[in-house]
């Protein structure tokens, strides 16, 4: 870690990887990684094609539990409640219902603008309309896409325009109050433009909400993320503020990689 992120002016945990380790049967793709997550601030994870970015983003909403085989060490505490989120006593459920997850490809489920975002809330349990619509307009609002689609709310979500699309799952996501958003390469299929209003969100969501991005592209992440994270082969190389890790990395790993002399 570098000396700017030991510094006393840190802003609160939200999450902290303690000698986490995960294997893909007998692949050892993660290798005791310790990393902390800055409430209320965006932490980017960069690092070559296959290096274990998404097998740790995976992590912190339990995905890698659909498949038999794969097994976690170690923990990955969420606060304030200090929970070990990967614990088998912890139910997954339980865990998507605080974290959740943005995907590299835009995937709105068959159903209407309206329900896309009403979901989560409905698997929860709620049943009154008018919170319901409430809670609809202000996730759509907070994803960039109420006055886009305010009128056309009973049409499916795949009418939408991919960039559309990406921000309906944003809202989708949002609409559950997650304590933790996940973003996977949220705009590796997207245009410029698309991606330049899921970057500014991604910015704005801060606000109200811990993010956790991986992507590919070393310019995003100097320009959203609070954070970085650089990783090679399933370890942690170098974590630290954003603007030192691209400025003055302290490791000459990182340094390679952010100049493009690797990777
Ligand atoms: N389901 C799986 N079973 C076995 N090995 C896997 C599985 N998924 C990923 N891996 C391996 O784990 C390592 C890390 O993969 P991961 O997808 O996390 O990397 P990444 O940094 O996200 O890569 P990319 O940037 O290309 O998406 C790779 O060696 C990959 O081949």
């Amino acid at each position: 870690m570098n000396d700017a992120a030991n510094h006393e002016s840190l802003p609160g945990l939200k999450a902290e990887a303690r000698n986490l380790n995960f294997f893909y049967d007998k692949f050892h793709a993660l290798k005791n990684i310790n990393m902390p997550v800055y409430e209320k601030k965006v932490t980017a994870l960069i690092g070559p094609s296959g290096c274990g970015k998404s097998t740790y983003l995976r992590c912190f909403n339990r995905m890698h539990d659909l498949y038999p085989g794969n097994r976690y060490e170690g923990a990955i505490e969420f606060h304030p409640d200090r929970t070990n989120l990967l614990s088998p006593k912890v139910d997954p459920i339980e865990v998507r219902m605080r974290i959740s997850m943005v995907f590299q490809k835009p995937n709105p489920f068959p159903k209407s603008i309206f329900e896309n975002v009403a979901y989560g809330l409905r698997v929860r349990g709620e049943r009154t309309r008018s919170v319901i619509e409430d809670k609809v307009e202000m996730a759509l609002r907070g994803a960039a896409l109420w006055d886009e689609v305010k009128d056309r709310l009973k049409e499916q979500g795949a009418n939408l325009s991919g960039g559309q699309q990406q921000r309906l799952c944003i809202a989708r996501a949002l609409a559950s109050d997650p304590e933790l958003m996940l973003f996977d390469e949220p705009t590796s299929a997207l245009d410029p433009i698309a991606t330049a209003s899921i970057e500014e969100l991604v910015s704005e969501l801060k606000e109200k909400v811990t993010v956790l991005i991986v992507t590919h592209n070393m310019q995003q992440a100097a320009r959203i993320s609070d954070f970085t994270a650089y990783m090679y082969l399933g370890e942690m190389v170098e974590f630290g503020v954003t603007d030192q890790i691209f400025i003055k990395p302290q490791k000459k790993q990182t340094e390679d990689y952010i100049t493009g002399r690797f990777g």
